[in-house]
């Protein structure tokens, strides 16, 4: 089978409010980050399928007879596009043994490959032998969605290399998008990957590492926010490591266990989104006042708390706030908690290396307005892609 080589990028995320509430149906506002997720798809006469993941330390191979095996007669009715097939997930763990529940970095990225090489090339009549390599600017596990971005290129590449969409790249043009159809054709294998990953996601992630920008998400209901102010949102990474997986199902146990306590806080969640979004939308109408400021760093104090009450703090997220709040400063977690990632508001003016340089370790992140998905023609972009 003749496939097609690519070089993929896709960003990673923040969320400003609705981590955790949005599994439940609840508003959530996030942003696409300066930092990618690179992946380089090139074609083999080897007769293995190989993949390279050194921001995990993972090199493996495979004979693509041992995973035709995997698939039944027909491979056209291998995995849909709309659900998880439990079935050739639960195979594919016997094939690389991977114990059910595991939260192994290695065997959730494995297995998220995997699952959407055999879906997307089965269905193509024929699997071929290739390599994939995945290297990424973003800390893996630290709520920036690196497990969005990983899952989005993936679907992009083997979607791309199996002529399955065509490629968008024209003889003038080094780097090109995806128009709409494709988008979303790869935006919800990007979230089968995320699925295998992550237990029970929202999808919030992998549409916001698919399209990029500013993202206002809901029940699968993406909107991209047009008009929003430029924000300057300061990243800390705690560097204490978490599963979103475990976080998601932890708010899921308290849910069941205390409904009528946490589906409120997850209304008010909701409720912080839609104030957020209110005050953006009269920030990028109005010229930005102090006053919508207090009003943006009440709202961050107020969801973390509720973070907080649900279960996905953690310690060092607590010093963060109380070390940005001691010079005016107002902070959240972003993502799934827990540990991970900080996101602090810096109002205009603010002079970041005085005030917190020598307290907190820090890394200074573009929040960028449109940046999503993209194709490239021959890699100039990739900063350290290893073979
Ligand atoms: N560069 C990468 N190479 C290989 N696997 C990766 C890479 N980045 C992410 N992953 C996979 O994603 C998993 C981390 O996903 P997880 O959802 O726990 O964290 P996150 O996506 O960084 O944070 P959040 O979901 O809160 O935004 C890793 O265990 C690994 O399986
Ligand atoms: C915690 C969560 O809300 C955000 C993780 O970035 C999970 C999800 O939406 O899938
Ligand atoms: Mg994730």
């Amino acid at each position: 089978m003749q496939i097609k080589e690519c070089i993929v990028s896709a960003p990673g995320k923040a969320i400003l409010h609705g981590e955790h509430a949005v599994v439940h149906g609840k508003v959530a506002l996030a942003v696409s980050l300066n930092l990618r997720t690179y992946l380089r798809l090139q074609a083999t006469s080897t007769s293995k399928v190989c993949i390279n993941l050194p921001n995990i330390n993972t090199f493996l191979s495979w004979d693509v007879t041992a995973l035709k095996q995997l698939f039944p007669d027909s491979g056209a009715e291998l995995g849909n596009v709309n659900e998880l097939d439990a079935e050739l997930v639960r195979m594919l763990r016997d094939f690389v043994g991977v114990s059910n529940g595991t939260l192994d970095t290695r065997s959730m990225a494995i297995l998220a490959f995997l699952y959407i090489y055999l879906c997307v090339f089965a269905k193509s009549g024929e699997l071929p032998s290739l390599t994939v390599s995945v290297w990424s600017e973003l800390p893996t596990g630290a709520g920036l969605g690196s497990s969005a971005a990983y899952s989005v290129c993936l679907a992009a590449a083997m979607l791309s290399a199996s002529g399955t969409i065509p490629s968008p790249l024209s003889d003038q043009e080094n780097t090109a998008r995806w128009g709409e159809v494709e988008m979303e054709l790869i935006n919800k294998w990007a979230f089968q990957g995320e699925r295998i990953i992550h237990g029970n996601p929202s999808g919030v992630d992998n549409a916001v590492g698919t399209w990029g920008g500013i993202l206002r998400y809901r029940s699968g209901k993406i909107t991209a926010l047009s008009r929003v102010p430029m924000l300057r949102i300061l990243l800390t990474n705690t560097k204490v490591p978490r599963s979103t997986k475990v976080l998601v199902a932890g708010v899921k146990d308290k849910m069941n266990k205390f409904p009528s306590i946490i589906n409120p806080v997850l209304e008010s969640v909701d409720a912080v989104s839609c104030t957020c979004e209110q005050t953006l939308t009269e920030m990028a109408s109005d010229t930005p006042t102090p006053e919508h400021y207090n009003v943006l760093e009440e709202l961050i104090d107020i969801n973390q708390h509720h973070l907080n009450v649900i279960g996905v703090g953690h310690p060092t997220l607590d010093t963060l706030c109380r070390v940005t709040l001691a010079r005016g400063l107002h902070s959240k977690l972003t993502g799934a908690g827990g540990g991970g990632c900080g996101i602090t508001l810096l109002r205009p003016g603010f002079c970041m290396k005085r005030a917190l340089s020598p307290v907190i370790s820090t890394s200074g992140m573009e929040v960028s307005g449109n940046n999503g998905l993209v194709l490239e023609e021959r890699g100039e972009m990739l900063p350290q892609l290893s073979q």
